[in-house]
Formats: structure tokens, sequence, C-alpha cells
């Protein structure tokens, strides 16, 4: 298991070791003791989520309010994703800097997202499953985001803004510079 920190500041990208064999494959995806002695971050997950989209769907992007941030271990388990960090913690060296990358079944990697970051992705294959870990449980009316198409963000999403799939609350979320001036 290998650990790298993004350009964002604690931010890593977890490139698990895969072994294979005559009857498939086995990774690790979690184990406490590496991730901690690799990245110094004593973190404890409390809720394992899973999504499933389709091509072109968005979510994002996403943070919980004060108290309830949640820091998150994100990985696609089917297809592939482009996925979508921006750091929101004003005492950072990279706040309101954002970094993008492609998660995949075949690579099997992670990103590790720090709490006061907003996350989303954007489901490039057929279909994609997506399962991540929260060190905060969800809490609905803590939720907030960043809007996809942020002008000062600017994201290089992949693929074609006419073929987003977005939920209607995705759709009206503020901008980076309405919420963080
Ligand atoms: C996130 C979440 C949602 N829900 C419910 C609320 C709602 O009825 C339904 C769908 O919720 P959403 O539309 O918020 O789901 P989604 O747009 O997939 O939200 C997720 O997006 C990605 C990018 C993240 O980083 C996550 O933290 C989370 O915000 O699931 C839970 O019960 N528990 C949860 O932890």
């Amino acid at each position: 298991m290998q650990f790298e920190e993004t350009p964002l500041k604690d931010c890593f990208l977890i490139t698990p070791q895969v072994f294979e064999d005559h009857r498939g494959i086995f990774l690790e995806t979690y184990h406490k003791k590496k991730f901690f002695e690799a990245t110094g971050i004593d973190v404890e997950f409390v809720q394992d989520n899973q999504s499933v989209s389709r091509r072109g769907v968005l979510r994002g992007l996403h943070f919980q309010r004060g108290e309830f941030a949640q820091a998150k271990l994100v990985r696609v388990i089917y297809g592939e994703v482009m996925d979508v960090v921006v750091d929101l913690r004003p005492e950072s060296p990279t706040f309101k800097k954002s970094h993008h990358l492609i998660l995949n079944d075949k690579d099997h990697q992670q990103l590790y997202i720090p709490q006061g970051f907003a996350h989303g992705f954007l489901t490039l294959s057929e279909t994609s499953v997506f399962s991540y870990k929260c060190d905060r449980f969800y809490k609905p009316g803590e939720e907030s985001g960043i809007i996809y198409n942020d002008p000062d963000l600017a994201i290089a999403w992949g693929m074609k803004e006419e073929e987003f799939i977005l939920s209607e609350k995705d759709k009206i979320l503020p901008t980076l510079k309405a919420s963080f001036s």
C-alpha cells in the first residue's frame, strides 16, 4: 500500500498492492495501522456509504458544515469516475485549490479527503459503484456545497456539461465566492 500526498495538503492518494492469481485478485482496502504510519493521521471511520450512478451523473461538490465536517476515504468498486476535491480550510496553504483525478476498478486507487474539503465525482463509465468511509455521521440539514461549474475553480470534468445528470439540490449550490469571500 503506497501513500502519496496530493497537491492539496493532507489529502492522500493511496495505491494498494494487488495480488493476482488463477482465482482472481485480492487487495486490502483499508488498514488502520498502515494508514496512520504513512500519513500521521489518526482517523476513526464511523460510516460506510455506497452509491451507484450511470454515465454523466455528477454528485457534488459536497461537504457538511462546521463540527459535522467529514473526512472521507473514497474508491471505485466498479467503473470509472472523475473525482474532484476542493480545500475549503481558510488556514490551509492550499485553500480554494482543487484537485481532480480518475478513480477506477482497474487501479483500485483511493483518495483520503480530510475534513474541511468539498468532494464530488462524475461517472465516466456506463455505470459506477462508488464506496466510501466517513469519520462523522451523516447529518441532514448540515449538508452544503459548491456548484460543480464554479467559474473560479473551472474544473475540467472530462465530459460535456450537456451530458451531466444532477440532483435538484446540486443544481442550485452556491459559488465558491458566495460562500468563501
Ligand atoms: C450522504 C447520505 C445521504 N443519505 C440519503 C439522503 C437522500 O435521501 C439520499 C441521497 O442523498 P444525496 O443526494 O445527498 O447523495 P449524494 O449526492 O450521493 O451525496 C454524496 O455525494 C458525494 C459526492 C459525497 O462526497 C458524499 O459525502 C455525499 O454528500 O440518501 C443518507 O441517508 N445518508 C448519507 O450519508
